[in-house]
């Protein structure tokens, strides 16, 4: 009998009634790209394609035992975390990461919900800074949360630069900005900083309402490729390919901003097609 070596890859986030984003959307990414896929609840919120109806946060305790569960038994190679709601918890979260010496830490952080509901206090900003960032692998934020963790504007290309070099300064190895938000008609362009130099992700834009947990899915993604081993440029660049097919193959699901298609990618696989997305 042979056993193949099972990765795991472990998300902190938030739940996600609908099912769209958050951990949900987390553990289906980890499973279409073959991964392990465990959680450790940081809230629970009751939500859907039309916005978030209520938030209830975990007790930090709850969070931390959840996390002790995971690290005195099965272990991870990657970790992701998504919405973290307040202070304690991150500084909880934090804590749990160091001591247990887990790797490949992505950090998506997570701010605002489509539909404007806050998924992180204003005060915690700080300790997501100060606790998190040195124990990140790569930290993926879009250009809000990037001006809001920077206290720059970013218009250019450069301000992108500038906001990934201030955000690496803090101690995380390498950043993206997301460019989902942007107003570019024809292009999705995502930044990455390893600390070194800049790359760029193309994908084609894809006029969509359907867009809910595209932040999740592709850091979920980025995760399960560096739990497999990866290096931070192919996981990426795998992630890219994930979350185009998973926008461009839309789900009509709800009466809002729809999901993306989890399960694209692997049938674009099993079907040889190629997704819109180039690295310069
Ligand atoms: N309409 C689109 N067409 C193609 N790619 C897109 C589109 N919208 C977002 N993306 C891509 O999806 C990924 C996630 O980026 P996005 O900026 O949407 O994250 P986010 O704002 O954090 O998401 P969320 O709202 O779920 O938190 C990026 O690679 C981005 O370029
Ligand atoms: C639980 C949760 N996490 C993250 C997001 C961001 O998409 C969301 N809408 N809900």
């Amino acid at each position: 009998m042979t056993t193949n070596r099972v990765y795991k890859a472990l998300t902190i986030a938030g739940s996600d009634s609908g099912g769209g984003a958050g951990i949900q959307a987390d553990l289906k990414t980890f499973q279409e790209l073959g991964v392990f896929g465990m959680s450790a609840l940081t809230a629970i919120t009751a939500q859907n394609t039309l916005g978030v109806q209520a938030v209830y946060p975990m007790s930090t305790e709850a969070v931390a035992e959840q996390l002790r569960s995971i690290g005195e038994d099965i272990g991870t190679d990657a970790v992701k975390t998504g919405m973290l709601f307040n202070a304690e918890i991150i500084e909880a979260v934090a804590a749990q990461i160091r001591y247990y010496r887990w790797p490949n830490v992505v950090i998506d952080p997570v701010m605002i919900a489509k539909g404007g509901a806050s998924l992180l206090q204003q005060e915690a900003v700080q300790a997501l800074l100060t606790e998190l960032l040195p124990l990140a692998a790569v930290i993926t934020p879009n250009i809000l949360e990037a001006e809001v963790l920077t206290g720059l504007t970013i218009r250019s290309f450069e301000d992108k630069q500038e906001a990934a070099r201030k955000l690496a300064a803090y101690g995380a190895k390498a950043v993206i900005i997301k460019g989902g938000h942007e107003a570019d008609p024809v292009e999705a362009v995502d930044l990455l900083y390893d600390g070194i130099s800049f790359d760029t992700f193309i994908g084609t834009r894809i006029k969509t309402k359907n867009t809910h947990g595209t932040g999740c899915t592709y850091s979920s993604a980025i995760a399960a490729e560096l739990a497999k081993g990866s290096r931070l440029l192919e996981a990426v660049q795998t992630a890219k390919q994930y979350i185009q097919a998973a926008i461009e193959e839309q789900l009509e699901i709800g009466h809002g901003h729809g999901p993306t298609n989890h399960w694209a990618y692997q049938r674009r696989l099993r079907h040889q097609e190629q997704g819109g997305v180039r690295t310069v």
